[in-house]
């Protein structure tokens, strides 16, 4: 049978991967397709780096539509990235009747809605696998592997040029910055590496997950993002301390109320095994009611890791695409008339226990104050650490960690904090999730 041909737009580090990939092992991914698959034309802005990497026997062109218009491409590859043109461009490839593979989780996350209707219209398939932690099956697990289960929730280190930033400013006390380039060299971060300090990267892949797994439409607007710009060192001493290891976490949460679909700095036990996943490394723990907890470990960015997830899709829309529409399995993994408008819910209602660190003047009744100002919110205190006031030092660091507690009345309950006099700085307010 004649190779399955595919077009990639755009081969930069996930490109590249891919292109090396499938050449050095297509002879053992065309025993497990059942058919070839090959590279035929490549598109990139520069010509000359991408004929560097494939060689003369692929045609590379400047214009990804040349590609889309090519009658003999099968599948169109989407390694651009951003929301402007590649948007354009898998819209544009859906409408030509191709299947497409991405690692794009921003344009999904912000248009998956509009992309997968567009797809199932059509009778195309988007697969995304390397969207979401990378070489991790996470997709795969979630949309197939977990399918018996009721999911509860998912909880996962998915973006690595935080993770790698806070695991070598920890152990080798490297800066903030120094670490950031490092992470950009590897060619780990975002085109915008805003997108992973703040959050904004494991939002869109904590958005495609919770889609999946609950069965709801892809609604990035609605999650809390908080990234890691505002982490002070102390603050992952004095959790060490207490037995616990900062890490920024996506969680999606299934509620009687809705969806907790939030992406923020972490306190975890430091016995958890997601506590222990450093640098670059990225795991996602899932919790369903026929499995219980599992977890998914491995590398989440990079060249040849993201390559794997990529050509997985690219093996699985080579068996699937003479398939009935109807016996693939969804998008979503749920039906598209099947999903359920169970909303996502405001930060405000979500249900989470604290770590706080309040800089306080060092006099007797600071404790008492504060502690009674937990106590009329009904929030139940866990832990409280007292660091000894130095020489000639008039202040001292208080640290409480709470008991689970409804964000709002967190929120009140710090805004009168915040008020005494005996409270000298604004209060650092971490979140805590036991993930048992
Ligand atoms: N780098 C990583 O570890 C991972 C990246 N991703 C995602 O994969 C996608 C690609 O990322 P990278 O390979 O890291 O980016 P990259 O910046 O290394 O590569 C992008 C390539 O697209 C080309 N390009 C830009 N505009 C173009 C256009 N209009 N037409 C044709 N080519 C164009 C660029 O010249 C470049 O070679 C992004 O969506 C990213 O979020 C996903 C998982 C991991
Ligand atoms: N910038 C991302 C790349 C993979 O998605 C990350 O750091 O995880
Ligand atoms: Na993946």
């Amino acid at each position: 049978m004649k190779p399955i041909q595919v077009g990639l737009l755009g081969i930069g580090t996930v490109g590249s991967g891919t292109f090396e990939v499938l050449k050095r092992n297509q002879e053992e991914i065309q025993r497990r397709a059942g058919r070839g698959i090959e590279v035929t034309m490549v598109a990139d802005l520069d010509v000359a780096r991408a004929k560097s990497i494939v060689g003369a026997n692929v045609q590379v062109v400047d214009d990804a539509r040349k590609v889309i218009a090519n009658p003999d491409i099968d599948i169109v590859v989407e390694l651009i990235g951003g929301y402007g043109i590649a948007k354009q461009l898998v819209l544009e490839a859906i409408d030509a009747g191709k299947h497409v593979v991405t690692a794009n989780k921003a344009l999904l996350a912000v248009h998956g809605t509009e992309i997968f209707a567009a797809a199932h219209k059509k009778g195309v398939m988007v697969a995304f696998e390397a969207a979401v932690a990378g070489g991790i099956p996470i997709i795969k697990a979630l949309r197939e592997g977990l399918t018996a289960n009721r999911i509860q929730w998912l909880a996962g280190i998915i973006n690595g040029t935080t993770n790698f930033i806070l695991s070598e400013m920890r152990d080798k006390g490297l800066t903030f910055d120094d670490v950031l380039k490092q992470a950009q060299a590897l060619g780990y971060a975002e085109a915008d590496p805003t997108f992973d300090i703040e959050g904004v990267d494991a939002a869109h892949k904590a958005t495609l997950m919770s889609a999946i797994a609950f069965g709801v439409p892809v609604q990035f607007d609605k999650a809390y993002v908080e990234g890691i710009t505002k982490l002070e060192s102390q603050d992952i001493k004095y959790a060490e301390q207490l037995g616990y290891r900062i890490k920024l976490l996506g969680i999606s949460k299934r509620t009687a109320a809705g969806i907790e679909l939030r992406v923020h700095p972490c306190l975890v036990p430091a016995k958890r095994l997601i506590a222990n996943v450093e640098g670059a490394m990225n795991a996602v723990m899932v919790h369903a009611d026929a499995v219980g907890t599992t977890l998914y470990y491995g590398k989440g960015a990079g060249s040849e890791p993201t390559a794997s997830a990529v050509i997985a899709d690219l093996v699985d829309i080579t068996r699937l695409h003479t398939a009935d529409p109807l016996n693939r399995v969804p998008h979503l993994a749920f039906q598209p008339d099947a999903m359920s408008n169970l909303p996502i819910l405001p930060m405000a209602q979500v249900v989470t226990s604290y770590y706080l660190r309040l800089r306080v003047a060092d006099q007797a009744g600071v404790l008492a104050k504060v502690t009674g100002i937990l106590a009329n919110a009904d929030i139940s205190i866990d832990a409280v650490l007292q660091r000894e006031a130095g020489e000639g030092e008039s202040h001292t660091d208080l640290i409480i960690l709470t008991h689970d507690c409804v964000e709002a009345k967190m929120n009140q309950a710090l805004a009168e904090m915040q008020k005494l006099t005996t409270v000298l700085a604004p209060i650092t307010r971490i979140r805590k999730e036991e993930l048992n």
